[in-house]
């Protein structure tokens, strides 16, 4: 995307910051330390060996909308501008999503704010800056696994020097990315394909790694609000073009009760949060919820996953 409203200028200027902040001493990048929320903050991705290729980069995730939902105890203080650059950018991408997510309604014949509303106004934004460091093994080495976004969109901006890191997969071939200075890449997400029914893919992806330069990159996460159960917009819901992702919490209760927490394992599954009255002064939970355990993967018990919606494993 050209014509975002993002000044060339500006888009150097959070490469640089970027940069900055990775190059900083290691003690001075871990005053950013992943916070007790266990995601904003700076780490390295997991690398997990076995059998998989590993994941070779670092990086340093801020939420920036809503904005009380920032968590500034660690935002980088050094470099000096990093807080106001990438204040000026989340300003930025609150406008370009509304353009994105308008045109994407209009292209489907859609009433142009059938994204905007279920996106809902306090959807997030996080933002991942990442840097992937020179690697002597790209044959061996991803700089992140073949994936897709769980985002409605992504919004990357590429460290220009280096002109491939990113791929796309379509038909199942891997395309390049081509960085063009001065331009976005938006990726269209999860919640893109669930809005659209099934119309606009959420694209798999993945970053290889390279033996001769770092590479630095920006990525923007634009989630819908974590109240709203998503699912595909009514217009594109018809008999030729059944409705191809349920919401789970919107299914029977029937349907539900099939994936009831279990006795030999009351935290993996579906049931209500429990609801202890007792003293008087106490507010009582009042949520439906479904818990699973993913990892190790050997510990998880596929047969009380849902397997409807269909795409819910
Ligand atoms: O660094 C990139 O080019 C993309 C990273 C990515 O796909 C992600 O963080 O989800
Ligand atoms: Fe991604």
């Amino acid at each position: 995307v050209k014509n975002h409203g993002m000044a060339s200028l500006f888009l150097d200027e959070l490469l640089k910051v970027s940069r900055q902040f990775f190059a900083l001493p290691l003690e001075e990048k871990l005053k950013c330390s992943i916070a007790e929320d266990f995601f904003n903050g700076y780490g390295n991705a997991a690398v997990i060996a076995g059998d998989h290729t590993l994941n070779w980069n670092d990086r340093l995730f801020l939420t920036v909308y809503p904005e009380e939902q920032r968590r500034l105890q660690v935002w980088p203080q050094t470099p000096l501008k990093f807080r106001e650059v990438l204040h000026e950018f989340s300003l930025s991408l609150r406008k370009m999503l509304e353009v994105i997510l308008k045109a994407m309604a209009r292209s489907l014949g859609l009433k142009e704010d059938s994204f905007v509303k279920e996106h809902g106004e306090q959807g997030s934004i996080d933002t991942r800056f990442g840097i992937y460091p020179r690697c002597s093994r790209p044959d061996k080495v991803y700089g992140v696994h073949p994936h897709s976004d769980r985002s409605s969109i992504t919004v990357l901006l590429s460290d220009i020097n280096v002109p491939e890191g990113l791929h796309i997969q379509k038909d199942d071939q891997w395309f390049k990315v081509p960085v063009i200075p001065g331009a976005l890449f938006v990726n269209l997400g999860d919640f893109a394909e669930v809005m659209s029914n099934g119309i606009f893919k959420s694209v798999a992806h993945r970053v290889v790694t390279n033996s001769e330069r770092e590479r630095f990159s920006v990525a923007a996460f634009c989630t819908p609000e974590p109240e709203n159960e998503v699912g595909p917009i009514n217009e594109l819901i018809s008999s030729n073009q059944p409705q191809l992702y349920k919401k789970f919490f919107a299914l029977p209760l029937e349907e539900k009760l099939n994936y009831s927490a279990m006795e030999e394992d009351v935290y993996s599954g579906y049931g209500n949060s429990a609801v202890l009255a007792g003293a008087e002064d106490k507010p009582i939970n009042w949520n439906y919820r479904l818990f699973r355990t993913v990892y190790p993967e050997d510990q998880r018990k596929i047969q009380f996953w849902p397997q409807k919606p269909q795409k819910f494993r």
